[in-house]
């Protein structure tokens, strides 16, 4: 059997601490998750709950106190500067911000060929390739003389996914991509994303605290809570029946159009969160020993 795309086996990352009294804090606790080839891999959770330190662990932009990050069964943990440029080929990222994750003094042409000439393409090859990826993300060929700021928000996206295929990576690494983007432009965002998918077989890794968001895209699901992964699977089941608390509140939370069904699934969240604070509250009972069905007669 050949070996999965990305497999994390017991990843942890620890973070030194920050401020006066602050001390190191371990911020993903174990984790484990494998992503194939050509699939979208979700990650999904709240604020805080570790999804960007995982994908920049992938990235190698944190370094893991334990555990390991294998690619195609090569183990890239600890993958010098030089190993990490050579994987950047197969390896890419989109960040949230498309303002800020493109260089606002170059145009977009430049930014594109960038990652092409450091490959080896020649100006004539990168100029061919440009006009093949402008057209791949829907945007104009004269887009590539412009500069970001003349973009929308959408639009820059789009150019930052452009960049992201320019070296045809075999996975890429998408943080809460559309975000930062309005309803309308994040579902046409979202449908470039599966539809390039479809064309290039590339895989995602798409982390995103908005489970409707996550169920667009991936094929599977992991829902990250607190450092761990709490519940991974099929992306309708995990999305539609799942089987984790945690991950039923997160659905219960999603916002929906009827005020009925809103309502309803807010009471809904009130009983599971009451449930859970009362099994909690046993568990901590049981663990100090003062849980009288322990010791009760
Ligand atoms: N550079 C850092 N130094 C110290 N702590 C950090 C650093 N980056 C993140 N953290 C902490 O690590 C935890 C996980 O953060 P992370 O950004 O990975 O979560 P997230 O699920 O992506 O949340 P968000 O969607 O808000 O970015 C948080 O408690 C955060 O405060």
């Amino acid at each position: 059997m050949t070996a999965p795309l990305l497999d994390l086996s017991g990843l942890r990352v620890t973070y030194p601490g920050r401020g006066f009294r602050a001390r190191p804090h371990e911020v993903l606790h174990g984790v484990s998750l494998l992503a194939r080839e050509g699939e979208t891999l979700g990650i999904v959770g709240e604020s805080g709950s570790g999804k960007t330190t995982l994908g920049r662990a992938v990235l190698g932009l944190v370094t893991p106190s334990g555990g390991h990050v294998r690619f195609r069964g090569r183990d890239i943990t600890h993958a010098s500067r030089k190993e990490r440029r050579a994987l950047a080929r197969d390896i890419q990222v989109v960040f949230q911000d498309p303002y800020s994750s493109l260089n606002p003094a170059l145009a977009v042409g430049d930014i594109l060929s960038e990652p092409l000439t450091t490959q080896g393409a020649t100006t004539r090859e990168a100029r061919a390739r440009i006009a093949e990826l402008l057209d791949q993300v829907g945007l104009p060929k004269d887009a590539a003389r412009r500069l970001p700021r003349e973009f929308s928000g959408g639009q820059r996206q789009r150019v930052a996914i452009a960049r992201a295929l320019a070296s045809e990576p075999s996975l890429i690494v998408c943080d809460e991509p559309v975000s930062a983007l309005d309803l309308t432009t994040r579902a046409r965002v979202l449908d470039l994303f599966v539809d390039i998918q479809r064309r290039t077989s590339v895989a995602y890794l798409f982390i995103s605290h908005d489970l409707a968001v996550i169920r667009h895209v991936s094929h599977r699901v992991s829902v990250m809570r607190g450092g761990e992964i709490v519940e991974t699977g099929d992306a309708g089941q995990v999305t539609s029946l799942p089987r984790h608390p945690y991950t039923q509140m997160l659905l219960l939370a999603a916002p929906v159009p009827d005020p009925v069904a809103q309502r309803e699934r807010r009471e809904e969240r009130h009983r599971l969160l009451a449930r859970e604070r009362a099994e909690t509250g046993a568990v901590r009972r049981v663990e100090q020993g003062t849980d009288p069905g322990q010791f009760g007669s």
